[in-house]
C-alpha cells in the first residue's frame, strides 16, 4: 500500500508552461475525482490541525475546496477568503504579487474574532505571497495563524520563508 504522499504525487499532474511560458503548473483537479484519496487528504490535515485551531481561514478558489471540509470535520467556523471585489462590505483588502501577476484578496472583517487560532489553507505553496497576504488580513483582524496547510509546496521557491514570522507549523503533504 502506497503512502498518501505517494498517492497525491501520482495523481497530481504537471502541465509546463500554463499559464505562462516557464511555469511548471501543478494541476491538483485530478485529486478531486478519486473520493477515496481525498477522503483521505481531508483527515491528513484534520490531524494536523486537531485541537490548535478555532476556524479555517480558505483562500479563493483551490482553497476551498478541502478548507471547507478540514473546518466541517473539527466544527470550526468556515472563512471564505476571496478575491477583491467579490465579497460585500465590511471588508480588508491586501495586495501580494503571485509567481505569475499581482492580486489582492479581501475578507469580511467581522469574521475573525480577536486572538481566534486561524488555519490558513490553499492547495499550492508557491512564492508563499497569497497565504502571507491572508496571514496579514487574520492579523488586521485581531486574530493570530497557528498554522498554514498545503496539499503542495513548490519547496524550490521558498515560499515558506514568508511565512515563519506568523508560525512554525506549516503543513504540507507533498513537496517538490
Ligand atoms: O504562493 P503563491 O506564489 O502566492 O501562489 C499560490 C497561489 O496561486 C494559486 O492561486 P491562483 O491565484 O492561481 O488562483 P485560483 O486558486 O483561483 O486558481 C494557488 O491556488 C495559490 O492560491
Ligand atoms: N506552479 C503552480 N502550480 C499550481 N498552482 C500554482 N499557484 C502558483 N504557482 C502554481
Amino acid at each position: 500500500m502506497s503512502t498518501l504522499q505517494g498517492r497525491i504525487d501520482q495523481t497530481i499532474a504537471n502541465v509546463a508552461d500554463f499559464p505562462k511560458p516557464g511555469i511548471q503548473y501543478k494541476d491538483i483537479t485530478p485529486l478531486f475525482l478519486d473520493a477515496e484519496l481525498s477522503n483521505d487528504i481531508v483527515d491528513a490535515f484534520v490531524e494536523k490541525a486537531k485541537g490548535k485551531i478555532d476556524a479555517v481561514c480558505g483562500i479563493e478558489s483551490r482553497g476551498f475546496l478541502y478548507g471547507i471540509q478540514i473546518a466541517q470535520k473539527l466544527g470550526v467556523p468556515f472563512i471564505l477568503v476571496r478575491k477583491a471585489g467579490k465579497l460585500p462590505p465590511p471588508t480588508v483588502s491586501q495586495s501580494y504579487d503571485l509567481e505569475y501577476g499581482q492580486a489582492t484578496i479581501e475578507v469580511n472583517e467581522t469574521y475573525i474574532k480577536n486572538d481566534m487560532r486561524i488555519l490558513v489553507h490553499d492547495d499550492v505553496l508557491a512564492t508563499g505571497g497569497t497565504a502571507e497576504a491572508c496571514a496579514k488580513l487574520v492579523e488586521k483582524c485581531g486574530g493570530k495563524v497557528t498554522q498554514f496547510s498545503f496539499i503542495v509546496n513548490l519547496e524550490f521557491l521558498n515560499g515558506s520563508d514568508k511565512l515563519t514570522s506568523f508560525t512554525q507549523d506549516i503543513v504540507s503533504l507533498t513537496t517538490y
